[in-house]
């Protein structure tokens, strides 16, 4: 998997040489290409953005920077098997089926706007050639594309076949169909008495069946709590 992050602050992305997705790139799962946009600028000040058309708070990105950039990291075919994503407040809020859906692609190119975000005719653009997904983190919002990206690869790239030292540790997580759309449930290790506070027992009784019971049940008691929207899902197995 060819990963390609375009933005004016590339450096963002040097972390993804020490964490979880380095290793990756090492053992040739991913390969990492960071890109300044300004090196597709051409006047003095490399200047990425201007004044909203329609009047309006804050800065625009320029279209010119990101439509030469394209060109010469992704090319001027069509071609729907590379994924462009454009992180924004507005997008599809991102989940970990998308996650999922994106592990197996061959080529993903995040676009990290700043200022209030990208001339639309770039996400047009980049829609007539390739496959463009416009997403959201969660409901608040960011100065960048940036960290979103940085989020979204790590979601990802874990689900790489390969990456993971323990595949199955990925069924049961939050989220992931394994776990019936449930939250996971509490974990605990040793010691068993830590400041006053105990493992609860019955993960001490070696029972499994009533182990698996109480999780289930802990899974279930968390996400009524905390997240009441998964239980009406149908994955959830709870209603
Ligand atoms: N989940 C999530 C993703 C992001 C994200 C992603 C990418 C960019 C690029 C720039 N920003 C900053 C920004 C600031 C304010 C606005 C709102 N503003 C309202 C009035 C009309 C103009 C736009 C939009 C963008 C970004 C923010 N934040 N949160």
């Amino acid at each position: 998997m060819r990963l390609d992050y375009l933005s004016i602050f590339p450096a963002y992305f040097d972390v993804l040489d020490i964490s979880l997705v380095g290793k990756a790139a090492i053992n040739g799962l991913v390969e990492i290409h960071a890109h300044d946009l300004r090196d597709w600028t051409h006047d003095r000040h490399r200047t990425v953005d201007d004044t909203p058309c329609g009047g309006g708070a804050g800065m625009v990105m320029k279209p010119d920077p990101w439509g030469e950039a394209f060109d010469e990291i992704i090319g001027t075919e069509s071609d729907p098997s590379v994924h462009v994503i454009f992180p924004a407040p507005s997008g599809t809020p991102f989940t970990q089926s998308a996650a999922a859906e994106l592990s197996s692609a061959q080529r993903i190119v995040f676009c990290c706007g700043r200022y209030e975000g990208i001339d639309h005719r770039v996400i047009d653009y980049a829609r007539s050639m390739w496959t463009v997904h416009e997403v959201s983190l969660g409901d608040y919002v960011l100065n960048g594309g940036e960290v979103a990206a940085l989020a979204i690869t790590e979601a990802v790239v874990r689900l790489v076949p390969g990456f993971m030292g323990n595949p199955e540790s990925l069924a049961e997580e939050s989220f992931s169909a394994g776990q019936d759309g449930l939250l996971e449930y509490p974990l605990f290790t040793r010691p068993v008495s830590w400041r006053g506070l105990d493992v609860p027992e019955v993960l001490m009784s070696g029972h499994h069946g009533r182990i698996a019971s109480w999780r289930r049940d802990e899974s279930v008691r968390l996400t009524r709590e905390r997240r009441p929207d998964l239980t009406d899902s149908d994955s959830s197995g709870i209603h």
